[in-house]
Protein backbone atom coordinates (compact mmCIF):
# COMPACT_ATOMS: atom_id res chain seq x y z
CA UNK A 1 0.00 0.00 0.00
CA UNK A 2 1.57 3.34 -0.85
CA UNK A 3 1.04 6.71 1.25
CA UNK A 4 0.14 9.60 -1.39
CA UNK A 5 -1.42 12.74 -0.86
CA UNK A 6 -3.05 15.29 -3.05
CA UNK A 7 -0.01 17.59 -4.64
CA UNK A 8 -2.09 20.42 -3.81
CA UNK A 9 -1.18 24.07 -3.94
CA UNK A 10 -3.63 25.78 -1.80
CA UNK A 11 -1.57 29.21 -1.54
CA UNK A 12 1.05 29.64 -4.20
CA UNK A 13 2.95 33.01 -5.48
CA UNK A 14 1.64 34.10 -8.31
CA UNK A 15 2.93 37.08 -10.36
CA UNK A 16 3.61 41.12 -8.47
CA UNK A 17 0.88 42.35 -6.58
CA UNK A 18 -0.78 39.00 -6.98
CA UNK A 19 -1.83 37.73 -3.16
CA UNK A 20 -3.18 33.81 -3.17
CA UNK A 21 -4.40 32.22 -5.91
CA UNK A 22 -7.04 29.07 -5.09
CA UNK A 23 -4.78 25.83 -7.30
CA UNK A 24 -8.40 23.91 -7.93
CA UNK A 25 -6.58 20.92 -9.63
CA UNK A 26 -4.40 18.54 -8.46
CA UNK A 27 -2.13 16.03 -9.33
CA UNK A 28 -1.59 13.82 -7.26
CA UNK A 29 2.37 13.00 -5.73
CA UNK A 30 4.05 10.33 -4.03
CA UNK A 31 4.19 11.41 -0.48
CA UNK A 32 3.96 10.91 3.14
CA UNK A 33 0.63 11.20 4.61
CA UNK A 34 -3.18 9.49 5.86
CA UNK A 35 -3.40 9.12 2.24
CA UNK A 36 -3.70 5.95 0.81
CA UNK A 37 -3.53 4.55 -2.79
CA UNK A 38 -4.40 0.75 -3.33
CA UNK A 39 -2.78 -0.33 -6.57
CA UNK A 40 -3.55 1.16 -10.01
CA UNK A 41 -7.28 1.18 -11.18
CA UNK A 42 -6.69 1.29 -15.19
CA UNK A 43 -7.61 -1.60 -16.79
CA UNK A 44 -9.04 -3.08 -13.75
CA UNK A 45 -12.23 -3.01 -12.08
CA UNK A 46 -10.64 -1.45 -8.46
CA UNK A 47 -13.06 2.05 -7.78
CA UNK A 48 -10.94 5.27 -8.74
CA UNK A 49 -12.19 7.07 -5.15
CA UNK A 50 -13.35 5.26 -1.85
CA UNK A 51 -15.27 6.90 0.93
CA UNK A 52 -15.05 4.78 4.03
CA UNK A 53 -17.32 6.11 6.31
CA UNK A 54 -16.83 9.42 6.64
CA UNK A 55 -18.04 11.66 8.75
CA UNK A 56 -17.18 15.57 8.77
CA UNK A 57 -17.87 18.38 11.44
CA UNK A 58 -17.18 21.72 11.45
CA UNK A 59 -16.96 22.60 15.47
CA UNK A 60 -20.01 20.92 17.27
CA UNK A 61 -21.84 20.93 14.12
CA UNK A 62 -22.04 17.31 11.83
CA UNK A 63 -22.60 18.09 8.29
CA UNK A 64 -22.13 14.99 7.12
CA UNK A 65 -22.44 11.65 8.24
CA UNK A 66 -21.72 8.02 8.00
CA UNK A 67 -21.21 8.89 3.88
CA UNK A 68 -19.30 5.52 2.12
CA UNK A 69 -19.34 5.62 -1.57
CA UNK A 70 -16.85 4.09 -4.75
CA UNK A 71 -16.75 5.81 -7.84
CA UNK A 72 -14.86 4.12 -11.10
CA UNK A 73 -13.56 5.30 -14.44
CA UNK A 74 -15.91 6.96 -16.45
CA UNK A 75 -18.44 7.14 -13.68
CA UNK A 76 -20.55 10.16 -13.44
CA UNK A 77 -22.38 11.03 -10.13
CA UNK A 78 -24.33 14.22 -9.60
CA UNK A 79 -24.99 15.04 -5.71
CA UNK A 80 -28.50 16.97 -4.83
CA UNK A 81 -29.61 18.19 -1.57
CA UNK A 82 -30.82 21.71 -0.10
CA UNK A 83 -28.81 24.89 0.48
CA UNK A 84 -26.11 23.90 3.32
CA UNK A 85 -26.88 20.25 3.33
CA UNK A 86 -23.07 19.25 2.35
CA UNK A 87 -22.93 19.25 -1.22
CA UNK A 88 -19.84 21.64 -1.51
CA UNK A 89 -18.01 20.17 1.75
CA UNK A 90 -18.57 16.45 0.14
CA UNK A 91 -16.57 17.87 -3.12
CA UNK A 92 -14.05 19.17 -1.07
CA UNK A 93 -13.19 16.21 1.02
CA UNK A 94 -13.38 14.28 -2.39
CA UNK A 95 -10.95 16.45 -3.53
CA UNK A 96 -8.03 16.59 -0.89
CA UNK A 97 -9.04 20.37 0.17
CA UNK A 98 -10.24 19.67 3.46
CA UNK A 99 -10.05 16.39 6.24
CA UNK A 100 -12.46 14.02 6.97
CA UNK A 101 -13.51 14.24 10.91
CA UNK A 102 -13.72 10.73 10.73
CA UNK A 103 -13.79 7.46 8.27
CA UNK A 104 -11.63 7.93 5.19
CA UNK A 105 -10.98 9.07 1.81
CA UNK A 106 -9.49 6.08 -0.30
CA UNK A 107 -8.30 7.38 -4.08
CA UNK A 108 -7.45 4.17 -6.01
CA UNK A 109 -4.30 5.04 -8.51
CA UNK A 110 -1.01 6.73 -8.52
CA UNK A 111 -0.49 10.08 -9.62
CA UNK A 112 -4.32 10.88 -10.07
CA UNK A 113 -5.05 14.16 -11.58
CA UNK A 114 -8.12 15.90 -9.84
CA UNK A 115 -9.62 18.58 -11.40
CA UNK A 116 -12.18 20.66 -9.11
CA UNK A 117 -14.23 24.06 -9.58
CA UNK A 118 -15.48 25.47 -6.55
CA UNK A 119 -18.68 27.32 -6.32
CA UNK A 120 -16.96 30.32 -7.40
CA UNK A 121 -13.54 31.36 -8.46
CA UNK A 122 -11.86 34.33 -7.02
CA UNK A 123 -11.51 37.58 -8.96
CA UNK A 124 -8.19 38.13 -10.02
CA UNK A 125 -5.83 40.88 -12.06
CA UNK A 126 -4.50 38.35 -14.17
CA UNK A 127 -6.17 37.53 -17.73
CA UNK A 128 -7.54 34.09 -18.20
CA UNK A 129 -4.41 33.30 -20.84
CA UNK A 130 -1.81 34.04 -17.59
CA UNK A 131 -4.38 32.16 -15.04
CA UNK A 132 -4.56 29.24 -16.88
CA UNK A 133 -0.82 29.38 -17.77
CA UNK A 134 -0.10 29.75 -13.91
CA UNK A 135 -2.74 26.87 -12.71
CA UNK A 136 -1.17 24.55 -15.88
CA UNK A 137 2.34 25.00 -14.89
CA UNK A 138 1.20 24.35 -11.07
CA UNK A 139 -0.09 20.96 -12.17
CA UNK A 140 3.30 20.00 -14.11
CA UNK A 141 1.72 20.34 -17.38
CA UNK A 142 4.28 20.60 -20.26
CA UNK A 143 4.63 24.00 -22.12
CA UNK A 144 3.51 23.31 -25.61
CA UNK A 145 0.51 20.89 -24.36
CA UNK A 146 -0.45 23.86 -22.09
CA UNK A 147 -0.87 26.38 -24.59
CA UNK A 148 -2.37 23.98 -27.18
CA UNK A 149 -5.06 22.96 -24.10
CA UNK A 150 -5.58 26.98 -23.36
CA UNK A 151 -6.50 27.55 -27.13
CA UNK A 152 -8.55 24.48 -27.13
CA UNK A 153 -10.77 24.98 -23.65
CA UNK A 154 -11.03 28.65 -24.77
CA UNK A 155 -12.67 27.27 -28.48
CA UNK A 156 -14.74 24.92 -26.62
CA UNK A 157 -16.09 27.15 -24.25
CA UNK A 158 -16.64 30.54 -26.40
CA UNK A 159 -14.22 32.93 -24.43
CA UNK A 160 -12.12 34.66 -26.64
CA UNK A 161 -8.27 33.67 -26.25
CA UNK A 162 -5.65 36.10 -25.84
CA UNK A 163 -7.95 38.46 -24.62
CA UNK A 164 -6.48 41.35 -22.47
CA UNK A 165 -9.28 41.67 -20.34
CA UNK A 166 -8.45 40.82 -16.49
CA UNK A 167 -10.58 38.59 -14.76
CA UNK A 168 -11.98 41.28 -12.28
CA UNK A 169 -13.39 42.65 -14.96
CA UNK A 170 -15.21 39.27 -16.05
CA UNK A 171 -19.14 38.69 -16.02
CA UNK A 172 -20.16 35.97 -13.78
CA UNK A 173 -20.48 33.57 -16.59
CA UNK A 174 -17.36 34.83 -17.71
CA UNK A 175 -15.87 33.51 -15.09
CA UNK A 176 -17.56 30.69 -14.53
CA UNK A 177 -15.99 29.06 -17.85
CA UNK A 178 -12.49 30.14 -16.30
CA UNK A 179 -13.49 28.09 -13.35
CA UNK A 180 -14.34 25.22 -15.41
CA UNK A 181 -11.35 25.50 -18.01
CA UNK A 182 -8.86 25.73 -14.90
CA UNK A 183 -10.56 21.74 -13.68
CA UNK A 184 -10.48 20.76 -16.99
CA UNK A 185 -6.98 21.90 -17.76
CA UNK A 186 -4.97 18.40 -18.01
CA UNK A 187 -8.08 16.12 -18.37
CA UNK A 188 -7.96 15.12 -14.87
CA UNK A 189 -9.20 11.63 -13.95
CA UNK A 190 -11.50 12.59 -11.06
CA UNK A 191 -13.58 15.82 -12.29
CA UNK A 192 -15.38 17.25 -9.12
CA UNK A 193 -17.90 20.34 -10.34
CA UNK A 194 -19.57 22.70 -7.77
CA UNK A 195 -22.19 24.06 -9.57
CA UNK A 196 -20.89 23.76 -13.04
CA UNK A 197 -23.65 25.19 -15.20
CA UNK A 198 -24.02 28.25 -12.81
CA UNK A 199 -23.84 31.84 -14.29
CA UNK A 200 -23.54 29.80 -17.55
CA UNK A 201 -26.28 31.02 -20.80
CA UNK A 202 -27.89 27.99 -22.87
CA UNK A 203 -25.16 27.85 -25.87
CA UNK A 204 -22.23 27.60 -23.34
CA UNK A 205 -24.41 24.77 -21.22
CA UNK A 206 -25.13 22.65 -24.29
CA UNK A 207 -21.20 23.62 -24.99
CA UNK A 208 -20.22 22.35 -21.47
CA UNK A 209 -22.15 19.18 -21.01
CA UNK A 210 -20.51 18.19 -24.97
CA UNK A 211 -16.93 18.53 -23.04
CA UNK A 212 -17.79 16.47 -19.99
CA UNK A 213 -19.85 13.87 -21.68
CA UNK A 214 -16.35 13.65 -24.06
CA UNK A 215 -14.15 13.75 -20.70
CA UNK A 216 -16.42 10.87 -19.18
CA UNK A 217 -16.08 8.99 -22.46
CA UNK A 218 -12.51 9.14 -22.52
CA UNK A 219 -12.63 7.42 -18.91
CA UNK A 220 -12.66 10.93 -16.38
CA UNK A 221 -15.04 10.45 -13.70
CA UNK A 222 -17.20 13.46 -12.80
CA UNK A 223 -19.26 14.35 -10.02
CA UNK A 224 -21.21 17.46 -10.06
CA UNK A 225 -23.44 18.95 -7.59
CA UNK A 226 -26.32 20.36 -9.05
CA UNK A 227 -29.68 22.35 -8.02
CA UNK A 228 -31.32 22.47 -11.49
CA UNK A 229 -33.05 19.33 -13.60
CA UNK A 230 -30.41 18.55 -16.37
CA UNK A 231 -31.94 15.30 -18.53
CA UNK A 232 -28.88 15.35 -20.82
CA UNK A 233 -26.70 14.86 -18.25
CA UNK A 234 -29.05 12.92 -15.65
CA UNK A 235 -29.81 9.98 -18.26
CA UNK A 236 -26.07 8.94 -17.79
CA UNK A 237 -25.45 9.97 -14.18
CA UNK A 238 -26.58 8.22 -10.65
CA UNK A 239 -28.02 10.64 -8.79
CA UNK A 240 -27.30 10.73 -4.66
CA UNK A 241 -29.04 13.04 -2.35
CA UNK A 242 -27.33 14.17 0.85
CA UNK A 243 -30.10 14.79 3.87
CA UNK A 244 -29.86 15.23 6.91
CA UNK A 245 -26.15 14.75 6.60
CA UNK A 246 -26.82 10.82 5.25
CA UNK A 247 -25.82 10.54 1.47
CA UNK A 248 -28.99 7.96 -0.49
CA UNK A 249 -28.95 7.31 -3.90
CA UNK A 250 -32.41 8.61 -5.90
CA UNK A 251 -33.76 6.05 -7.77
CA UNK A 252 -34.29 8.65 -10.66
CA UNK A 253 -34.89 7.56 -14.24
CA UNK A 254 -31.92 6.79 -15.44
CA UNK A 255 -31.50 4.39 -11.90
CA UNK A 256 -34.72 2.70 -13.11
CA UNK A 257 -37.86 4.67 -12.27
CA UNK A 258 -40.26 2.03 -10.97
CA UNK A 259 -44.09 3.58 -11.13
CA UNK A 260 -47.16 3.33 -13.83
CA UNK A 261 -45.49 6.14 -15.60
CA UNK A 262 -43.13 5.11 -18.00
CA UNK A 263 -40.31 7.71 -17.68
CA UNK A 264 -38.22 7.57 -21.51
CA UNK A 265 -35.71 9.81 -23.24
CA UNK A 266 -35.95 11.66 -26.10
CA UNK A 267 -32.55 12.13 -28.62
CA UNK A 268 -32.09 14.18 -31.53
CA UNK A 269 -28.74 14.27 -33.22
CA UNK A 270 -26.49 13.01 -35.92
CA UNK A 271 -25.05 9.67 -36.29
CA UNK A 272 -23.38 7.77 -39.32
CA UNK A 273 -25.94 4.95 -40.89
CA UNK A 274 -23.82 1.98 -40.01
CA UNK A 275 -23.22 3.47 -36.18
CA UNK A 276 -26.87 3.77 -36.02
CA UNK A 277 -27.61 0.28 -37.19
CA UNK A 278 -24.61 -1.07 -34.26
CA UNK A 279 -26.88 0.78 -31.77
CA UNK A 280 -30.07 -0.12 -32.96
CA UNK A 281 -29.42 -3.83 -32.27
CA UNK A 282 -27.75 -3.29 -29.32
CA UNK A 283 -31.13 -1.56 -27.95
CA UNK A 284 -33.53 -3.37 -29.79
CA UNK A 285 -36.37 -1.19 -27.84
CA UNK A 286 -35.07 2.15 -28.91
CA UNK A 287 -37.49 3.67 -31.31
CA UNK A 288 -36.05 5.38 -34.02
CA UNK A 289 -37.43 8.30 -36.26
CA UNK A 290 -36.21 11.02 -38.43
CA UNK A 291 -37.15 14.73 -37.10
CA UNK A 292 -35.92 16.69 -39.86
CA UNK A 293 -32.53 16.52 -41.12
CA UNK A 294 -31.64 14.90 -37.17
CA UNK A 295 -32.16 11.28 -36.30
CA UNK A 296 -34.50 10.92 -33.28
CA UNK A 297 -34.71 7.96 -31.17
CA UNK A 298 -36.99 7.31 -27.91
CA UNK A 299 -34.39 5.39 -25.40
CA UNK A 300 -36.30 3.73 -22.28
CA UNK A 301 -34.77 5.31 -18.82
CA UNK A 302 -33.15 1.75 -17.89
CA UNK A 303 -30.77 1.36 -20.84
CA UNK A 304 -30.50 5.45 -21.61
CA UNK A 305 -26.97 5.24 -19.66
CA UNK A 306 -25.89 1.89 -21.80
CA UNK A 307 -26.91 4.11 -24.44
CA UNK A 308 -25.70 7.35 -24.30
CA UNK A 309 -22.13 6.23 -23.31
CA UNK A 310 -22.26 3.99 -26.62
CA UNK A 311 -23.73 7.40 -28.40
CA UNK A 312 -20.69 9.50 -27.16
CA UNK A 313 -18.26 6.76 -27.78
CA UNK A 314 -19.28 6.90 -31.23
CA UNK A 315 -19.15 10.50 -32.07
CA UNK A 316 -22.04 10.98 -32.56
CA UNK A 317 -23.59 14.92 -32.38
CA UNK A 318 -26.77 15.21 -29.46
CA UNK A 319 -28.59 18.15 -30.77
CA UNK A 320 -31.12 17.75 -27.96
CA UNK A 321 -31.86 14.86 -25.54
CA UNK A 322 -35.40 15.54 -23.07
CA UNK A 323 -36.76 13.84 -20.15
CA UNK A 324 -40.50 12.57 -21.28
CA UNK A 325 -43.23 10.59 -19.40
CA UNK A 326 -46.02 8.53 -20.41
CA UNK A 327 -48.34 6.33 -19.61
CA UNK A 328 -47.33 2.26 -19.32
N1 LIG B 1 -15.60 26.51 6.78
C1 LIG B 1 -16.76 26.33 7.40
N2 LIG B 1 -16.89 26.60 8.71
C2 LIG B 1 -18.06 26.39 9.36
N3 LIG B 1 -19.17 25.93 8.77
C3 LIG B 1 -19.10 25.64 7.47
C4 LIG B 1 -17.90 25.83 6.71
N4 LIG B 1 -18.14 25.44 5.44
C5 LIG B 1 -19.43 25.05 5.40
N5 LIG B 1 -20.00 25.16 6.61
C6 LIG B 1 -21.38 24.80 6.96
O1 LIG B 1 -21.60 23.45 6.55
C7 LIG B 1 -22.91 23.30 6.03
C8 LIG B 1 -22.80 22.69 4.65
O2 LIG B 1 -22.23 23.64 3.78
P1 LIG B 1 -21.96 23.33 2.25
O3 LIG B 1 -21.36 24.55 1.66
O4 LIG B 1 -21.20 22.07 2.15
O5 LIG B 1 -23.46 23.11 1.72
P2 LIG B 1 -24.02 23.02 0.23
O6 LIG B 1 -24.92 21.83 0.19
O7 LIG B 1 -22.92 23.08 -0.75
O8 LIG B 1 -24.91 24.34 0.15
P3 LIG B 1 -25.38 25.23 -1.10
O9 LIG B 1 -26.31 24.38 -1.92
O10 LIG B 1 -26.09 26.36 -0.45
O11 LIG B 1 -24.15 25.66 -1.84
C9 LIG B 1 -23.55 24.67 6.07
O12 LIG B 1 -24.36 24.76 7.23
C10 LIG B 1 -22.39 25.62 6.18
O13 LIG B 1 -22.72 26.78 6.91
Amino acid sequence: MLNIRPWAAFAVSGPPKQTVIEASTYTKKKEMSDWQAEGDSIGSASPLLTLENVDRSYGSRQVLADISLTLHRGESMILRGGNGSGKSTLLKLTAGIIPTSKGRVVWGERNLRIGFAPDRLPKLRLTSEEYLTHMGKIAGMPNDDLHLRIKELHTLLDLPAGSSSMLIHYSKGMLQKVNLMQACLCEPDLLLLDEPFSGLDTDSSEKLLTLLHGLRVKGTAVVTALHDPLASWEAVSKTYRIREGRLTLEEAAANGEASSVSVFYELDGLLPEETRQRLANAFPNTEWSVAGNALRCRISADVCRDFMHEFWAADGTLLSLKRKEGAR
